[in-house]
């Protein structure tokens, strides 16, 4: 794997004012976190999608400046847990949250405050000290009144649920307008979240994008070309994991081929069966996207290997669960 690391790491030169630290968003599925964080770092390092819940995994992407160094930590969406995973997820979450320095709960402009923003405000009340952000998104998606109305209703929302115990007796830190489409305040969210963290050296080397580990970020990639065309009949019952990734033996030097080999994981068997498609055109089909993915992402020729296996009720088993790495 070395041809995957690349030249030496090499630390932006700082300042005694330098920040750097930790910021992580939440909100109900679809609110757009998954692009949000996109739009920040300015490359693809999560997956997203019209469904919810695509991002199961911790990603971090990082925005590098002259001044700071801002690392995201994108979560799954925190929801009312009804199954298992659910529960896990949740529980990953709140986790997650308590080891950064800001949070930004993402609100979509377009749709009205709901019992499961106010779910997440009740959560988000637990965290011990941490300036939590609203970040009203999708902006483009609605006029400038209505938008006016949702600023008011998510400054209320702070009010109700971030007082009392919490140090933000006035509700938000921030209240921040954005849409990461148009690309509109993108700049005035990284303003802010870097406000808020503290004094630090840098923690990444310069150009690093994410310290997840490359295995996850291969079964994101198998997971979303999988997912390609047939989101709506299979919402959230696939799983991908990464079974072996080495390097090819006797190979020349200049020609080095990576062997992956990755198991996709489904329900039942007629998922199976649409994974495959006719004649194996799907599998053949998310096997040329993904490995085109995972040969850019690691900067090596890769070979991949995709199987496809029926783990019965994977979402609801604890024990699978853990060996799909939840
Ligand atoms: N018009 C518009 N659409 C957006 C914007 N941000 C996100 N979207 C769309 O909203 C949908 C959901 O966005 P994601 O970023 O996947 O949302 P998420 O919160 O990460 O979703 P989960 O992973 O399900 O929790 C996608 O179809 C995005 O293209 C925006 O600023 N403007």
């Amino acid at each position: 794997m070395e041809a995957a690391l690349g030249p030496a790491p090499r630390f932006v030169e700082h300042g005694a004012d330098f920040r750097a630290g930790f910021a992580s968003f939440v909100g109900r599925p679809n609110a757009g976190k998954s692009t949000l964080t996109n739009a920040l770092v300015g490359h693809k390092v999560a997956i997203t999608s019209s469904k919810p819940q695509t991002t199961r995994h911790t990603i971090r992407g990082i925005v590098h400046r002259q001044d700071a160094q801002l690392v995201l930590v994108d979560t799954p969406g925190l929801h009312r847990p009804r199954t298992l995973l659910g529960q896990r997820l949740n529980d990953l979450v709140i986790d997650t949250l308590s080891e950064v320095d800001v949070v930004g709960f993402c609100l979509p402009a377009d749709q009205k405050i709901g019992p499961g923003d106010r779910f997440i405000a009740a959560q988000l009340q637990k965290l011990p000290h941490q300036p939590v952000i609203a970040l009203v998104t999708k902006t483009d998606t609605v006029p400038k009144d209505r938008l006016a109305e949702q600023l008011l209703a998510v400054d209320q929302l702070g009010r109700e649920h971030l007082a009392a115990e919490r140090a933000q007796a006035e509700g938000f830190a921030a209240i921040i307008p954005v849409s990461a489409v148009s690309g509109e305040q993108v700049d005035v969210v990284a303003e802010e979240l870097v406000s808020m963290l503290p004094v630090s050296p840098p923690l990444y080397p310069e150009g690093e994008l994410t310290d997840e580990p490359e295995a996850v970020m291969v079964a994101e990639l198998v997971r979303e070309a999988a997912l390609e065309d047939v989101r709506d009949e299979l919402p959230h019952s696939i799983a991908v994991t990464v079974d072996e990734m080495v390097p090819r033996q006797d190979r020349p030097a200049e020609k080095p081929l990576l062997d992956v080999h990755v198991s996709i994981h489904v329900e039942r068997d007629s998922q199976k069966a649409i994974i495959i498609g006719r004649g194996g055109s799907r599998l053949r089909a998310i096997g040329t996207q993904a490995r085109q993915g995972i040969s850019r992402l690691l900067g090596t020729p890769v070979h991949l290997d995709v199987h496809v296996k029926v783990s019965k009720d994977w979402q609801r088993d604890a024990k699978k669960l853990g060996r799909l790495g939840f």
